[in-house]
């Protein structure tokens, strides 16, 4: 039977790192993602002691960084534990979480993997490098079951100490990522709608202000919410085959790009740029995304993963906390502009997706992708 709810993936996963979290609530425990990197106690810009696993840091001052604080809007309850972006956990479960036994609890070896249906993780632990393949057959849509798979992947790697770079890629060379998975947004109901982009705006925020060094290893095709994941990176290599495009083409389906989507965008490319790819929707081949800035480099097909490697190696030589400092300070704000309305985007979302025109440009749109096959 499909599973169509984090609640029911959770509990199907139990154990995997998500089974503590309040259903529709997918947050990391031991996030390093925006001040939550402090508890990560490897020269990560603040002096703090990372605890031992079974040392228990309960109680109402749980000490965490305070750089979020002013923008998540958590319960009283809740209040106990912040610092994290997008982060709701009472600091118990935080806690709980992070003794959760999981690969890093292992002696190290030079390599380890860990996947699950939808992820292949592959951390190279000589080189504190992990490889993070889609694997959502056909195209690798960003289903709620992908998200959630990616989310406690991306979880683990954000509690592994020696993980210092990720990189994106697709298991399927030639469809890197095809976005959105658009029956997700059709034909569901509110709560459905509801989970499925607290999910979205969830891998936004844990990607965008990772600590570690991402790099997207663009190997085909990445529209709409493919390009939002490559954009989510620090650094974007492509392939260098016409036959694929990128970009945010969410006006061809009849809908609209959310703002920090646009944000993402603008901040990249710039917002002259933005404003006519956000408008007309469009998907621009290698060569062109190369020209705007929207990647940062081509290569032959065979070489994207190689390259990316060699790009991460560059990148892990700047001193660690300088160069998170400064994402940092790069990203923040735009972070926060989503973080201080998260429910209002929701809203947003749940009520434009439901509007049976909008419902009608999906069905549409789905059909004349069947039909281009024919
Ligand atoms: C006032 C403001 C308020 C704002 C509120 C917010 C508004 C909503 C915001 C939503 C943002 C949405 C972001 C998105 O990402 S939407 C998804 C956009 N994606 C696309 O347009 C890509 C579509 N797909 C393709 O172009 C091609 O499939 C692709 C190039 C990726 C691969 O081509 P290929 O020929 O290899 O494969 P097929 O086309 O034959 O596809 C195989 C099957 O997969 C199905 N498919 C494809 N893409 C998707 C998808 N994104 N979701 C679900 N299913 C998808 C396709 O239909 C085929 O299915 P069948 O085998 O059953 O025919």
């Amino acid at each position: 039977m499909a599973l169509r709810t984090v609640s029911a993936l959770k509990r199907r996963l139990g154990g995997a790192g998500l089974g503590l979290l309040r259903s529709g609530q997918i947050s990391s425990a031991a996030g390093r993602s925006g001040a939550g990197r402090a508890r990560a106690g490897r020269g990560r810009g603040v002096a703090w002691t990372r605890p031992r696993l079974g040392e228990e840091q309960l109680g109402p001052t749980c000490p965490v960084g305070p750089t979020w604080e002013s923008v998540s809007r958590p319960s009283s309850t809740d209040r106990k534990c912040l610092g994290r972006a997008g982060n709701f956990l009472p600091c118990a479960a935080q806690h709980r979480l992070e003794k959760t036994p999981s690969y890093i609890d292992y002696p190290a070896t030079a390599r380890r993997s860990f996947s699950n249906h939808r992820v292949i993780v592959d951390m190279d632990q000589s080189l504190g490098v992990a490889t993070i393949k889609i694997k959502n057959p056909p195209v690798n849509s960003l289903s709620l079951e992908l998200l959630t798979e990616f989310l406690i992947g991306w979880e683990k790697l954000e509690n592994d100490k020696s993980c210092k770079g990720v990189i994106l890629t697709s298991n399927y060379p030639k469809i890197f990522s095809a976005g959105l998975d658009i029956l997700e947004m059709c034909g569901k109901n509110a709560a459905h709608y509801t989970e499925y982009w607290k999910a979205v705006q969830e891998l936004w925020l844990k990607l965008y202000m990772s600590n570690m060094v991402v790099i997207a290893a663009i190997n085909g095709s990445s529209p709409a919410g493919g390009c939002l994941l490559a954009l989510t990176s620090d650094y974007r290599v492509m392939a260098d085959n016409p036959k694929y495009t990128i970009g945010l083409n969410e006006t061809l389906l009849g809908i609209v790009a959310p703002f920090w989507f646009k944000d993402n965008l603008v901040n990249t490319i710039g917002n002259r740029a933005s404003e006519q790819a956000l408008q007309l929707g469009l998907l621009f081949s290698p060569a062109e995304a190369l020209k705007i800035g929207l990647v940062d480099q081509l290569v032959p097909e065979d070489k994207v993963q190689s390259t990316a490697l060699s790009v991460m190696s560059q990148w892990l030589k700047i001193p660690d906390h300088a160069r998170q400092l400064t994402k940092t300070m790069m990203r923040k704000p735009t972070a926060d502009l989503l973080l201080k309305q998260r429910e209002a985007d929701i809203d947003n979302f749940v009520r434009f997706i439901s509007r049976d025109g909008i419902q009608k440009s999906l069905h549409m749109y789905l059909k004349a992708l069947k039909e281009r096959k024919e």
